[in-house]
């Protein structure tokens, strides 16, 4: 589902952000991405998202070369990818349920579609009585599963997550990562990026591991330690 072959990614002659990174993820696989500050995660989540293009080699996702892509079918190809950041990005002036529509309403969903399926990413993430109230009244942890609420009520094939339990105790971490696990039991490909080893070390995933701009480490079922 997501392919890096050979991707190098320079911004200027003295910054070269990731360098000749090859891996593969399948539909349906969940796998970490680390490594120091610097190494080259949130680069390598643009190229995946097109907000950035490599410097050379192939970022190929779902089976579309994205290097070539025009420029105007990058919103074609961004439905096709969820992301979760760390600070939710929630619009607070809106309530639970118009921040969690919002992508359906970009795409021009029929309004009477957007009702139920904004309704079964709440119920998903536990948090369908709570439409009508705004995100600051909820606590962090809920704030965060309605960012993921948003990011799959399209339901993508690929789902993006940068350090989506920093702010999060270790009980909440886990909630959130039993939900990624569970969109990933249901074919989404799950890529999240994150300098937290405990969670890796208690999920046993795969782990994409960046130093300086090279992946060091991405066995499958290989632990981090
Ligand atoms: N827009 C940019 N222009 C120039 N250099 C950049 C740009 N974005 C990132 N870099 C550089 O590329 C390298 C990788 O940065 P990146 O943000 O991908 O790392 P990261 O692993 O996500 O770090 P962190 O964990 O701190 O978020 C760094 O040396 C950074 O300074």
């Amino acid at each position: 589902m997501i392919e890096f072959r050979q991707v190098t990614k320079r911004y200027d002659s003295d910054h070269t952000a990731l360098r000749q990174v090859n891996f593969g993820l399948e539909r349906g696989e969940l796998a970490f991405l680390t490594g120091h500050s610097g190494a080259g995660k949130s680069t390598l989540l643009k190229l995946i998202m097109v907000m950035e293009r490599p410097s050379a080699g192939e970022v190929i996702v779902g089976g579309q070369v994205l290097n070539t892509l025009p420029r105007r079918q990058v919103p074609y190809i961004r439905r096709h990818i969820g992301v979760v950041f760390q600070n939710h990005q929630l619009l607070f002036d809106r309530t639970v349920f118009d921040n969690v529509a919002m992508p359906l309403e970009v795409m021009g969903t029929p309004a009477r579609d957007i009702g139920r399926r904004v309704r079964a990413a709440l119920d998903k993430v536990g948090l369908l009585s709570k439409e009508k109230m705004n995100p600051l009244q909820l606590s962090g942890g809920e704030q965060q599963r309605v960012g993921i609420a948003r990011a799959v009520v399209n339901k993508p094939p690929v789902l993006l997550a940068d350090e989506p339990t920093g702010n999060l105790d270790p009980e909440l971490s886990a909630d959130i990562m039993r939900l990624f696990t569970e969109f990933s039991q249901v074919g989404v490909t799950v890529l999240i990026a994150t300098h937290d080893i405990a969670l890796i070390n208690d999920l046993g995933r795969r782990t994409l591991t960046l130093d300086h701009g090279r992946l060091v480490a991405g066995v499958a079922g290989g632990r981090h330690g």
